[in-house]
This record gives structure tokens, C-alpha cells and sequence, in this order.
């Protein structure tokens, strides 16, 4: 039972949730049964249906739906002030980095949450007692080097990267679109054919001689190139070419497809138009092959406007047959073993299905600290983990929260960064995109050189400022009316954030295209390092870092970034150790302080523990994504 103190903590508290999606429903409906009374609910998308249905059983309290983007302007400090506790339910990083920083400037706690799959998060951020959200860095996406997926797959995720962002971008992608799959297919055609020429469409070839060609070039001709390099095969299975004329014999695409082809269907679906029904069902080589040539067909029947456009969507059934068939068929050659086409979309989309229990306890973990947080019962702040295999047979692992990080750019006292630039070509739109927006978050940047602003957004702004701003936007550094070059000081804010920091500009002339990309780099900040460029861990639902797979041997002079390694995604790299406590601790006693206080060390439990049960930071929450993903 509640204690006296409790449920007034409780009852006139005003709280704010950010998010009403998986965690958040559960969320306010934990909030409404455990006796909250002012709640307020920011979510883009719907929240009515949530509010309702949890009025119904606490009809006499008050639930506030704000329809809104959290980043939007009027929900500045002064509105984030009037809650006790923020508690957030959200799904990316950008959207959590802006409300770190407006409850840092307002002063008000933050209750962090994320979940992926059976893993779920949940931390406390009080600023100047406990880090804040960006005090630990977070982990880049999960790349691949490059020679695995385009010569030395190891595994169907391997193969899923290369038919979506190499195979699919090359066909119907943008051509112009830098592409390794020219690596591999180069100088590997007779004389008369070049590199792009291959996968051109000719005039004097139909669909089928088009598909076959391809199919043949890819999974046939290149894979005996690759063959050649003998170096690299000593310690690993050849793989075997594949040609279409082996698999198919001519003319038999369609053989089984007893469909009309007039239905809707059968023009979006190749495995409609083929009459393959269930998409859990495992193809063989022949029906991933007609699979492949009907859905290239039907991209160049139906949907030759947007060749040249399209990138892979996991919404586009087309485009998840296609990659699915690709995949299947390299994992073939390189004997991994076949998907179905529900596995190879859950890859290829990184969809990690949402497992509801581990919303429902993460919400009941944020309520339990937003009930510290009131009653200000600082040493028993935790920020909790949800295991998928148990360890010390406990599935939630508390652990005492981390003190702020004195160099955060975030939280701490305005330690200066410095950006190496080259500041004779790089202009300021440049620096907006890659520094002010990509690293640090800004929504409404100001940049100020000196006492000169050289850049403001703002809705209050005249129009020849506004002119004068987009004028600036195109000049390089140095030529700005008051130049930024060497040596300078930059000072970047956002008002809505009231969140300022400093950077120190070194001129730099030359960049590393491959591992400068951006053509400047900043540091003194928390990002993290790319994660290393091994094979190691599975991507996504980082539970566990196998110790089995092999380690890529290859320099990878390169990786391939799999996008949206998404919302509440454990990173496999990062690992926190927990406190000792005794066995069979659980979350009630961690008010318990001075058992874990102690140690601020914050020993491992068990040294002898596996990989598996090892914890995992869930730091990287968030990319901007729709869902989650799993992979392996
Ligand atoms: N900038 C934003 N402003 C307001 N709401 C946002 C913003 N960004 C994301 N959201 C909302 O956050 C919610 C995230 O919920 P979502 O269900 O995707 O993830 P989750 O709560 O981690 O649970 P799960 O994925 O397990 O269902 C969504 O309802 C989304 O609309
Ligand atoms: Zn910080």
C-alpha cells in the first residue's frame, strides 16, 4: 500500500508523456491505475482512442492530448515547466535529444524509455544528479564492410544488404548514385560491354532477355570473377555460379501462374502474378528465380515513371519480393540457407516485432521512478534493464544511474567544441546540415561569429533578413561577411531549446572522402565512433554478441551502413556493468541504497556470466524510423 506521502506525490503531480505509441498506451494506462490525476500527452499521430479508453475506468481525471510534434515551437521551457516529471515514450533519437534539452533548461526530471523486441530501457535524468540523455554516446548504425557484402557474405542478412542497397539501388535506383556493385561487375563483361551498359535495358531485348541478363550477370558471371581470387576462397566455401538457363529453362516464368492478368493484384505482385500465396512459405531456387524476372518485369511494365527514383521500402510489396528473390538467390550460391519472404522482410525493413509485455513492464518501470522522481528520493534513482535471457535469474537488471558526464556538450558547462573545416570551400548550408542539424540537434539554430549573427530561423524574421540568411547559406566560411576561418569562434543556439554551445573553428585543407565523409569532423562530443568493423555482433536486437560468427578478415576500406537501425535498438558494442547485489534482488529493494551506493565502481555481477547475459545499453534509441528491427 501506498504510504500517505506517496499518493499525495502522486496525485498533485502534472505530468507530461512525449509519445502514446507501444509504451505509451501502456503508459497512461499505468499512470491512471496507479492514481496519477493531470496527465498531458504529446503524440503526432492519434491519441484520442488511449484517452478514451482509459477514461472510461478513471472517468474523473484529467488526460490533456496535445496532437503535435514535440519539436514544434510553442512547446518551448516556459510550457515544459509546469510539469513535476517528463516521461517519454518516444520512438527517435532527434525527438529525444530535443526534449533532454528542453528539460534540461527547464529544470524539470526526465524519464527515459525504449524498447526492441523482449529488451527494454528505462533511466532517470535529473540535471546535475544524474546524466542526461546525451551524456553517453550513441552508437553509430550498423555497418557492414563493404567486401562482405559484395564478395564474402556470411550470412542472409549479408545478402538482404546486397540485393536492397546494391542489387535494387542499381536497377531502379538513381543511376548517378555511387554503387559497388560497379566494382564487382567491372571490366567482367567482353569488350563491347562497360560497367553501366550491364545493366541497362537494350532495345532489342524483352523483359525476359533483360532479366535473364542481370540474373545471369550477378548471380552467374560476377560469382566466377569473384572465384578467380583465389586468395580469398583458401579459407572459405566457394561459392557457386548461378545461371538462369540452369534454373529455368526458357520461357517457363509464368508456367504455374494460373492469373488473370487483368487483376490489380497480379501487376503490383509478382507473387500474385505467379500465384504464390503464402508468404511464410520458403521458395526454391526455380520459384525465387520467377520470382526475380517477374518483378523486374513488372517494375519496367508498371512502374517504369519511378525507375531511376526508387529506393527500397519494406511497404512496397514489389520491391520486398524482389529483394526477398535476390537475396534467396545469392544465399544459394554462397550456401546460406534460404528466407521466406516474411523473414527477408523483417530483415530487409529492420522490423523487430513489438512484444507487448516488454512495453507493459517498461511502463510500470517508468512510473516507479517517476514516483521517486516526485518524492525526490534521489538515491534510489535506477535506471533498469529488461533482459531476454535472465541473468542471475533476473530478467530486470537495476543499476545505480551514472553522474553527469563533465565533458557532455549537452548538460555540462559549456565545454567547447572544435570543428576541423576546410574553411575556404566548405560553406555554411554545410556546416547547418552536417554540424548544427545532424550533430547536434538543433531545430531553430542561431550562428554567430563574434557579435556578427550570420544565421538565424524563426518565424518572426523580416524578409530581408530572411534574404540575407539564404544569401549566407551559399557562401563558403571564409567569405562570410564576417569570415570564419581559423581560429575562430563559432556560437551556435537554439532558442527553443535554450541550448547554446561554442565551436572553435581549425582550418583543415584535405578530408578522407571514405572516412570523413562529411568533409569535417567534430569533435569534443559524445557521438560515438562508428561501431568497429568486424562481423561480430547481429545488428538490432543486441541481446547478445555472438562469439561464434567469424571476424571479417578483409580491410574494409569501406562500410555499408544498414539504415535505420531503429527505436529502442540495444547496440550489440556498448555494455554496462551492473552493481553487485545480492541474489534474488528486485526492483522494490532497490530502495536499498547503501547496498549499491557503495559501489561506485559498479562491479559486474558475475564475471563468469556469458556474453548473453552481459547488459546492454539501449543507447541507440532511435533513428528516425517508423519501426523497429531484429535481425538474426
Ligand atoms: N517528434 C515527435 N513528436 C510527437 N510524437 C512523436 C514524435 N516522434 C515520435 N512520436 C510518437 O512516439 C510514438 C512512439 O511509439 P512507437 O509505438 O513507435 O514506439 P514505442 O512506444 O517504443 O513502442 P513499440 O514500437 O514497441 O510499439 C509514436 O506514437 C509517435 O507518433
Ligand atoms: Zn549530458
Amino acid at each position: 500500500m501506498a504510504s500517505h506521502q506517496h499518493s499525495q506525490a502522486i496525485k498533485g503531480a502534472k505530468v507530461l508523456m512525449v509519445g502514446a505509441g507501444g509504451i505509451g498506451c501502456e503508459l497512461l494506462k499505468t499512470l491512471a491505475l496507479s492514481g496519477f490525476q493531470d496527465i498531458h500527452i504529446i503524440d503526432m499521430d492519434t491519441i484520442e482512442v488511449a484517452r478514451d479508453a482509459v477514461l472510461r475506468f478513471r472517468p474523473h481525471i484529467s488526460i490533456t492530448p496535445y496532437h503535435a510534434n514535440v519539436k514544434d515551437s510553442n512547446f518551448n521551457v516556459d510550457f515544459f515547466k509546469q510539469f513535476n516529471v517528463v516521461l517519454n515514450g518516444l520512438d527517435n533519437l532527434d525527438a529525444r535529444r530535443h526534449v533532454n534539452r528542453l528539460c534540461l533548461a527547464a529544470e524539470v526530471p526526465l524519464v527515459e524509455s525504449g524498447t526492441t523486441g523482449f529488451l527494454g530501457q528505462v533511466t532517470v535524468h535529473v540535471k546535475g544528479k544524474t546524466e542526461c540523455y546525451e551524456c553517453q554516446p550513441k552508437p553509430a548504425p550498423k555497418t557492414y564492410p563493404v567486401c562482405t557484402i559484395t564478395s564474402t557474405p556470411s550470412k542472409f542478412v549479408h545478402c538482404i544488404v546486397w540485393a536492397k542497397e546494391l542489387l535494387f539501388a542499381k536497377l531502379f535506383g538513381d543511376k548517378n548514385q555511387v554503387n559497388d556493385l560497379n566494382v564487382r561487375s567491372n571490366d567482367a563483361c567482353s569488350s563491347s560491354e562497360n560497367t553501366n551498359d550491364v545493366f541497362e535495358w537494350r532495345d532489342d531485348e524483352d523483359f525476359e532477355q533483360y532479366g535473364r541478363r542481370i540474373y545471369d550477370h550477378v548471380f552467374g558471371y560476377n560469382i566466377e570473377l569473384a572465384l578467380s581470387d583465389e586468395e580469398t576462397w583458401k579459407k572459405r566455401n566457394k561459392p557457386r555460379p548461378i545461371y538462369s538457363r540452369d534454373v529455368l529453362p526458357d520461357k517457363m516464368i509464368q508456367q504455374n501462374g494460373n492469373v488473370d492478368k487483368t487483376d490489380d493484384l497480379s501487376s503490383a505482385s509478382a507473387m500474385a502474378s505467379l500465384g504464390l500465396k503464402n508468404p511464410q512459405d520458403i521458395w526454391c531456387l526455380m520459384e525465387n528465380t520467377r520470382v526475380f524476372l517477374e518483378a523486374l518485369k513488372l517494375f519496367f511494365t508498371n512502374r517504369k515513371k519511378e525507375i531511376g527514383n526508387l529506393s527500397f521500402d519494406k511497404d512496397d510489396q514489389l520491391a520486398v519480393e524482389f529483394v526477398t528473390a535476390a537475396a534467396n538467390i545469392r544465399a544459394a550460391s554462397f550456401n546460406i540457407p534460404s528466407h521466406s519472404l516474411f523473414e527477408a522482410k523483417g530483415i530487409a525493413g529492420n522490423i523487430v516485432h513489438a512484444v507487448a509485455t516488454t512495453n507493459a513492464i517498461v511502463a510500470g518501470l517508468i512510473v516507479i521512478e517517476a514516483i521517486k522522481v516526485l518524492k525526490k528520493d534521489t538515491d534510489c534513482y535506477r535506471m533498469t534493464y529488461c533482459l531476454e535471457h535472465p541473468s542471475k535469474k533476473m530478467l530486470l537488471m537495476p543499476v545505480e544511474p551514472f553522474e553527469p558526464n563533465k565533458s557532455c556538450f549537452v548538460c555540462s558547462s559549456q565545454t567547447p567544441l572544435s570543428l576541423e573545416i576546410n574553411t575556404h570551400r566548405s560553406k555554411l548550408r554545410d556546416f547547418v546540415e552536417k554540424i548544427v542539424k545532424a550533430k547536434l540537434g538543433m531545430n531553430s539554430p542561431l550562428i554567430m561569429c563574434g557579435a556578427a549573427l550570420l544565421y538565424e530561423v524563426g518565424d518572426d524574421l523580416e524578409e530581408d533578413m530572411i534574404a540575407n540568411y539564404t544569401a549566407n547559406l551559399e557562401k563558403v566560411l571564409s567569405e562570410l561577411p564576417s569570415p570564419v576561418t581559423g581560429g575562430k569562434m563559432l556560437t551556435v543556439e537554439d532558442l527553443q531549446q535554450e541550448f547554446t554551445c561554442n565551436i572553435y573553428i581549425k582550418h583543415r585543407e584535405e578530408f578522407d572522402e571514405e572516412k570523413e565523409p562529411d568533409g569535417m569532423v567534430l569533435s569534443g562530443w559524445t557521438q560515438a565512433p562508428p561501431e568497429k568493423k568486424d562481423d561480430k555482433t547481429s545488428i538490432g536486437n543486441g541481446a547478445s554478441s555472438s562469439k561464434s560468427l567469424p571476424t571479417e578478415p578483409m580491410d574494409a576500406q569501406k562500410d555499408i551502413e544498414v539504415k535505420e537501425i531503429s527505436d529502442g535498438t540495444a547496440s550489440p558494442g556498448k555494455k554496462r556493468k551492473m552493481p553487485e547485489f545480492s541474489e534474488g534482488c528486485t526492483l522494490d529493494q532497490s530502495n536499498d541504497a547503501d547496498e549499491t551506493r557503495n559501489d561506485k565502481k559498479i562491479q559486474k555481477l558475475d564475471d563468469d556470466d556469458d556474453d548473453d547475459d552481459d547488459l546492454v545499453m539501449l543507447d541507440h534509441w532511435g533513428k528516425d524510423t517508423s519501426k523497429k528491427q531484429r535481425l538474426q
